[in-house]
């Protein structure tokens, strides 16, 4: 395998610009980006002729490998990443979730233990689901020893998993000292319970059931709260899987307000509408089952003019794949249906398609979501997300004119389930390059078991340096008398 790769004659796009020019890949980066880079003796070269070279996608939400709701996702570290690759997303951020009481720590070394099998470069944020001494300690490990410069808090999933007020405030306020970006999960979990609860009673027991106890004003609700929270204490925060116009409303007030709010949007609530939980077939409306769940199709226009409006930052997909059988634990409650749906391999297609192609987006717009303003977010910005000198060589070939049905018999992920089944996308990845090396072409999937890499990201991205600045310069001033 030569190390040594060269991407002649295509169209890079970063997200600030988009010229002529070929990509001289070394020893896993990028080595140069001009206009007629000789070939090199022993160099592999890809011809990218009526192509765009785009930064490899970073799918900054997903959960493989996820013991959740009593069962384990279908896709693991391996079949996840690989179905990543085979989509264009070079890395993922995936999500450590310790069990409430259960030590930050040995849950993060447990995940670190299941990634290693990981196709493409992974990272990961760590749940804080719990509080004493200790998170507040580990936190700072977490931090300073392992590269971990993001926290989730979940809202929602009370008994389980869910953070209260205390937790989140505490946790906050630690991330700041940290220089870590708090996220959330915003739904109102008291809500949500009392809603199943009735909806049971008034014998909603299927599937349609689940988006009815949690309508938006559920997740507006939280991501207000945090974000006054996160407001109060001085903190950036990061809205993760923003769904609704309500929602990414309080996020664009806020951020209106000067506040440094960020919000992902998920593929899947872009592109894939509410009827499907009333469908008649238990397992297509279970399939669907995820929170917060797909919206009425008015939401999507919110969601596509906050990422124009630059409102909403990222794309993700909260890949979470459970099967037929899984879902069926959840038959005549669904509140037993395991939450989670897929969608790592169509993301970038998908945003492409219904992005790009509608005019919403431009290719250098459709970068930044896709890959660029997760890297700044997350502080691995230029390694990843931007085709440049030093760059770690993750890349994907990308050509604007082919087509594809996309398809749960087609798909590399091992759910059987595909929430975008029968959709045709033009605009679809010819080759994904990891590490410099061609891992996926024109179809052929080459993951490498164990070939990704954890991926340590430094603490105080810039928005810490300009907030403690701000902070100190509106702290509270005694009045001496
Ligand atoms: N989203 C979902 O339904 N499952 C995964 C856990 C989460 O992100 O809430
Ligand atoms: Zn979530
Ligand atoms: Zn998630």
């Amino acid at each position: 395998m030569p190390s040594t790769l060269l991407i002649r004659g295509g169209t890079v796009v970063n997200a600030d610009r988009a010229e002529r020019a070929d990509v001289l890949c070394r020893e896993g980066r990028i080595v140069a980006v001009g206009l007629d880079l000789g070939v090199q003796a022993g160099a592999e070269v890809l011809d990218a002729e009526g192509l765009y070279v785009m930064p490899g996608g970073i799918d900054p939400h997903t959960h493989m490998q996820l013991p959740f709701m009593g069962t384990v996702t279908m896709d693991d570290f391996y079949s996840g990443t690989a179905a990543g690759l085979a989509g264009g997303t070079t890395t993922i951020i995936d999500f450590v979730i310790p069990d409430p009481q259960e030590p930050l720590m040995d849950a993060y070394r447990k995940w670190r233990g299941w990634a290693e099998k990981s196709a493409s470069d992974y990272s990961f944020h760590v749940a804080v689901t719990w509080w004493d001494d200790s998170v507040h300690r580990d936190m700072a490990t977490l931090v300073r020893e392992e590269g971990v410069n993001s926290f989730k808090h979940f809202m929602a999933y009370k008994n389980a998993i869910m953070c209260d007020d205390e937790t989140l405030v505490r946790s906050f306020r630690r991330a700041l000292e940290l220089g870590a970006m708090p996220t959330v999960h915003a739904e109102n979990g008291e809500l949500v319970f009392l809603l199943q609860q009735e909806m049971k009673a008034l014998g909603v027991t299927g599937p349609e059931g689940h988006p009815l106890s949690r309508p938006p004003a559920v997740e507006a609700e939280a991501a207000q709260r945090a974000i006054a929270i996160a407001d109060v204490l001085g903190v950036p925060i990061y809205i993760v899987h923003v769904s609704c116009a309500e929602a990414a409303d309080a996020i664009a007030r806020a951020r209106a307000r000067g506040q440094r709010v960020f919000g992902e949007v998920l593929a899947g609530h872009l592109t894939v509408d509410d009827s499907a939980y009333r469908n008649p077939d238990f397992a297509t409306a279970a399939g669907h089952v995820m929170s917060p769940p797909f919206r009425e199709k008015s939401h999507q226009e919110a969601l596509w003019r906050g990422l124009q409006a630059g409102h909403l930052h990222t794309t993700a997909t909260d890949h979470c794949t459970f099967c037929a059988a899984q879902k069926a634990a959840g038959k005549d409650d669904f509140t037993r249906i395991p939450n989670g749906c897929g969608g790592v391999e169509e993301r970038m297609m998908v945003i492409w398609d219904a992005g790009v192609n509608s005019g919403r987006l431009t290719p250098s717009e459709f970068v930044a979501i896709a890959s660029a303003n997760a890297a700044k977010l997350f502080n691995i910005y230029p390694r990843k997300g931007c085709i440049t000198a030093g760059a770690d060589a993750d890349l994907v070939l990308w050509d604007p004119t082919a087509t594809r049905t996309l398809s749960v018999k087609t798909q590399k992920s091992l759910g059987d389930f595909n929430v975008f089944e029968g959709r045709t996308v033009t605009g679809v990845p010819t080759a994904t390059i990891s590490q410099g090396k061609v891992v996926y072409l024109h179809g052929d999937l080459r993951a490498e078991r164990g070939a990704g890499r954890y991926v340590q990201r430094p603490a105080f991205s810039t928005h810490f340096d300009a907030m403690a600045r701000w902070s100190k310069l509106h702290a509270p001033v005694a009045v001496t008398r």
